[in-house]
């Protein structure tokens, strides 16, 4: 787990009724009882907050503590920067107390006079995991006085030592770190805490995540992803349309390749049409269509693409020849299910449902969604890319984790859905994500615009409103 979990678990977690005050409240409990558990009672303590949630841990740990110990706060900062209502909620509950001594360090010339050769224990909860860039004042005077103790009084730090990874930091004892260990830590002693997060979090794809692969990359033109999108035949052209609308949204430019005859039909103003010549896409078309796809951040195949054997023969080999991230969904998995070998050393996503999983893996996925999550991780794993399994729950995974998704609706099940979903992911690939995050993202977000078209519509309604409800969905995340 990183750093950037922690806020996209504490977005998840409110969206599941877990609030800040809570966390706050358990992490600093649990500051507070691994000190108790370690050193006893009746301990002189001093704790040291910075104005952010770090310090709002050291808020509920100084009172916890102050039960069966002398408690001293130093909030090092000025008080009206306490930023989050959680924190701001457990200071004014502190003022309000008398046994636990305040003093609000506003500048490093009162910070560098303190005397805390008094205190057994020093609690810091100056920084934590937003801290960007090397200590500044007045803050880095209190890691400094507090570094003058260590190895008299005992030094515990909230989360990790403020001022890692710079070199200014807290030489503390131990850290207390909430719920699992940061891959990004190391060289300091941690005490794993829980504070109340239900398993969902490892799996479950939420607000969290999609607001990080919502950020848009660069403010420029064009720096916004460049999608292709492959599909469509004589006999299929709204599924690519589909596929291009929905992805329209999220990404600056949007190409559509379909062979000539089929994209008579599209007049988008918002879609770059490239047609080519014939009915079908054929192995002929293969050439042209890896020089588009070098403008394009990320390739979206299959859509209405049709099984002619031609077809068929021209996916798998535009699959083996293109270096960009891709998405291959609908007919374009039955054409890659002959050879999966083409797939080899590529960045994919592919986007079966229940029996297009059958064709590629030889096995229908059956039973719990944790059963299913356990086959398409093994499957994942053995072609080296990630499946986004389509179904009540989508199941995701690259091999390594899984995830599930519980947006969408009954109402989904009417046809285009999945094509909105492929252009979803290939526009999030196209964005910069890891193809996890792409797929977990695309299928939230998919699901997400049919609840809310369900909300309007009832059950019975089209992929099209589905995919012009993406900017709703987005909304909705962004103001999450
Ligand atoms: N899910 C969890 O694990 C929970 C973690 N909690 C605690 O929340 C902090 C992260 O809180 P946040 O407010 O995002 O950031 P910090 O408190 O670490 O610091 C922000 C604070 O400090 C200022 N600042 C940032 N960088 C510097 C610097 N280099 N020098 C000086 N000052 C700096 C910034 O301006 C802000 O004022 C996490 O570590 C946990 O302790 C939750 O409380 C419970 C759930
Ligand atoms: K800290």
């Amino acid at each position: 787990m990183r750093i950037e979990d922690v806020y996209i678990w504490d977005i998840n977690a409110e969206w599941l009724g877990i609030t800040p005050y809570q966390l706050m409240e358990n992490a600093g409990a649990s500051v507070a009882r691994v000190i108790e558990e370690r050193f006893g009672t009746g301990l002189r303590v001093a704790v040291f907050s910075g104005t952010g949630n770090n310090g709002g841990d050291g808020f509920v740990a100084a009172r916890h503590l102050s039960f069966e110990n002398d408690v001293a706060l130093f909030l090092v900062g000025d008080e009206t920067k306490i930023r989050s209502e959680e924190a701001r909620h457990n200071w004014e509950i502190l003022k309000g107390l008398d046994f636990v001594k305040i003093k609000v360090l506003r500048d490093s010339a009162y910070i560098k006079a303190l005397d805390l050769s008094g205190f057994d224990v020093i609690v810091d909860a100056l920084l934590g995991a937003g801290t960007r860039g090397e200590p500044r004042e007045p803050i880095r005077s209190a890691i400094e006085k507090i570094n003058e103790y260590a190895g008299r009084a005992r030094i515990v730090s909230v989360d990790l030592p403020s001022g890692y990874p710079s070199s200014v930091r807290v030489n503390a004892d131990f850290a207390v770190t909430f719920q699992w260990d940061k891959e990004e830590y190391e060289g300091f002693e941690r005490v794993v805490v829980k504070i109340g997060y239900p398993k969902e979090l490892y799996h479950l794809v939420g607000p969290g995540g999609a607001k990080f692969a919502l950020r848009k990359k660069g403010e420029h033109k064009g720096q916004n992803g460049k999608l292709l999108i492959i599909g469509g035949s004589s006999s299929y052209y709204g599924a690519p349309y589909l596929a291009s609308k929905g992805a329209s949204y999220l990404v600056d430019l949007v190409y559509l390749a379909m062979p000539s005859e089929p994209a008579k039909r599209i007049s988008d103003p918002d879609l770059i049409l490239r047609p080519v010549e014939g009915k079908n896409f054929s192995p002929g078309h293969v050439h042209e269509l890896l020089s588009i796809a070098e403008k394009a951040d990320a390739v979206v195949i299959g859509p209405g693409i049709g099984l002619a054997e031609e077809t068929n023969e021209f996916v798998r080999e535009f699959v083996k020849r293109c270096e960009k991230p891709l998405v291959i969904d609908a007919d374009g998995l039955k054409a890659v299910a002959e050879d999966l070998g083409v797939l080899k050393g590529k960045t994919f996503v592919l986007t079966p449902h229940g029996s297009e999983f059958k064709v590629l893996f030889g096995v229908k996925p059956e039973g719990s969604f944790q059963e299913k999550a356990e086959l398409v991780r093994a499957k994942a794993r053995e072609i080296g890319g990630v499946i986004l399994l389509k179904g009540a729950y989508d199941i995701i995974s690259d091999g390594k984790t899984w995830k599930y998704n519980r947006t969408g609706n009954r109402g989904m099940t009417t046809g285009g859905t999945g094509d909105v979903l492929a252009g979803l992911v290939g526009a999030l690939l196209a964005l910069g994500n890891e193809p996890l995050r792409a797929a977990s993202v695309g299928a939230f977000l998919n699901g997400l615009a049919g609840d809310m078209v369900k909300e309007e519509l009832g059950e019975n309604f089209t992929a099209l409103e589905v995919a012009k409800k993406v900017p709703h969905a987005v909304r909705w995340v962004m103001e999450f």
